[in-house]
């Protein structure tokens, strides 16, 4: 009587896994003909040494060449279908041969073979489209690399600042808001002074996205770094730049990961959501802190006369804080148009496959 050797099996959309428990299997004799698996080999199975064998047809029709893949514990056969399909059972009987079991280390059920179809399906679009960007632009990479080391530096600066105030709050409370400026500043202004690339990098094309937004971001910040708490020394120990910085930081240590992704094809979901969706309550956030900065700085521009116009030959000084008024209004458009790219660049990015599920 001939000995049969216990066989595991697993399949997907085009293949079907089969292992057959066998060791120190030498000249297996495997063949496929008529839709039927003919396997025939001298092993050490569960009755020790002998020669085990069987035969499987298959539920529908598999192609006649497989691959078969010898290891000293086992013999590994994998079997292409012919036509692309999920099959309820492995043979044509509908009773399962005693010998065969579900090969539970490679099983899928049929969804998360889908899945696992879909997501090579996409690596493979991915590919070709990398493939074909680089065509068209032979320095795709250099520009990458040179974004993904912009993003990373900035990512580094804004964390470095965001960590370090988190820390201080803790240890000192509320005193550490009074001390912002004369730890973080440094920092900030290098990152912000960086940051002038972002109207660069859109302005040459480098990244895909519109100037405007960018400018009024970089320069509002800027005027407000530089301006506002740098020229005034009264200003750099007063609360509010705790907040500013704080909620500057916040969205750069997601938004920088968020772009150090992009630059290699990848787009994690979640931090894709929260990029999309964290600045609706950080922006208007970030915005009142800036102005509450302004405004806290007109009556110190207008005591100390500092950046004042003197206007000849009429006897009259123009304050920096008509100048600050007219930034506040400016500040309204700047933060709407702001707002409103941010709203389609959210649409676009989330809307789509809400669109695409429905
Ligand atoms: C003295 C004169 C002053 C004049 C100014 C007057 C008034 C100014 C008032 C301004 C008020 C500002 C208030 C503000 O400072 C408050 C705050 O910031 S509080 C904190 C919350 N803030 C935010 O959430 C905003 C954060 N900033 C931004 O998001 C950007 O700066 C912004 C320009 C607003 C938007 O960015 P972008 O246009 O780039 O959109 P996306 O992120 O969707 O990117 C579009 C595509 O480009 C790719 N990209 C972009 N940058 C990079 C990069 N560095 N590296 C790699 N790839 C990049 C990105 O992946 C997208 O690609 P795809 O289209 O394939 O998805």
């Amino acid at each position: 009587m001939s000995l049969t050797p216990y066989v595991y099996w697993a399949q997907r959309h085009h293949e079907l896994y089969l292992r057959v428990e066998l060791s120190d299997v030498q000249n297996p004799d495997i063949t496929i003909a008529d839709n039927v698996l003919h396997f025939k080999a001298q092993g050490h199975g569960a009755k020790g040494v002998n020669t085990y064998e069987f035969s499987l047809e298959f539920f529908e029709p598999v192609n006649n060449k497989f691959v078969q893949k010898l290891t000293q514990r086992q013999v590994g056969i994998t079997v292409r279908k012919c036509k692309k399909d999920w099959w309820s059972r492995l043979t044509k009987q509908e009773r399962k041969p005693v010998f065969v079991a579900p090969d539970f280390d490679r099983w899928l059920d049929e969804s998360d073979a889908e899945m696992e179809l879909r997501k090579k399906e996409e690596e493979r679009i991915t590919k070709i489209r990398t493939e074909s960007k680089l065509r068209e632009d032979p320095f795709l990479y250099l520009k990458r690399g040179y974004l993904f080391m912009y993003n990373l530096v900035q990512f580094l600066g804004f964390s470095w600042i965001f960590v370090n105030m988190t820390v201080r709050l803790f240890i000192f409370g509320q005193d550490s808001f009074y001390d912002t400026f004369n730890t973080m500043a440094d920092m900030m202004y290098f990152c912000q002074i960086l940051a002038f690339l972002e109207i660069v990098n859109p302005l040459i094309g480098w990244v895909r996205t519109a100037v405007k937004p960018a400018l009024i971001q970089v320069l509002g910040r800027n005027f407000i770094l530089f301006v506002i708490f740098g020229q005034l020394n009264e200003m750099q120990t007063k609360g509010v730049v705790f907040f500013v910085f704080y909620l500057w930081s916040s969205i750069e240590i997601i938004r920088y990961p968020f772009y150090m992704l992009a630059c290699i094809d990848t787009d994690w979901k979640l931090l894709t959501w929260i990029r999309y969706t964290i600045w609706i309550p950080l922006y208007p956030l970030g915005t009142l802190a800036e102005a509450v900065s302004v405004i806290q700085a007109m009556p110190i521009f207008n005591e100390t006369g500092i950046f004042s116009i003197r206007v000849f030959p009429f006897e009259f000084t123009i304050s920096f804080s008509v100048f600050l008024n007219v930034y506040l209004v400016l500040t309204l458009f700047g933060v709407a148009i702001n707002f409103r790219h941010m709203y389609k660049q959210r649409r676009r990015r989330l809307g789509s496959k809400k669109r695409k599920m429905l």
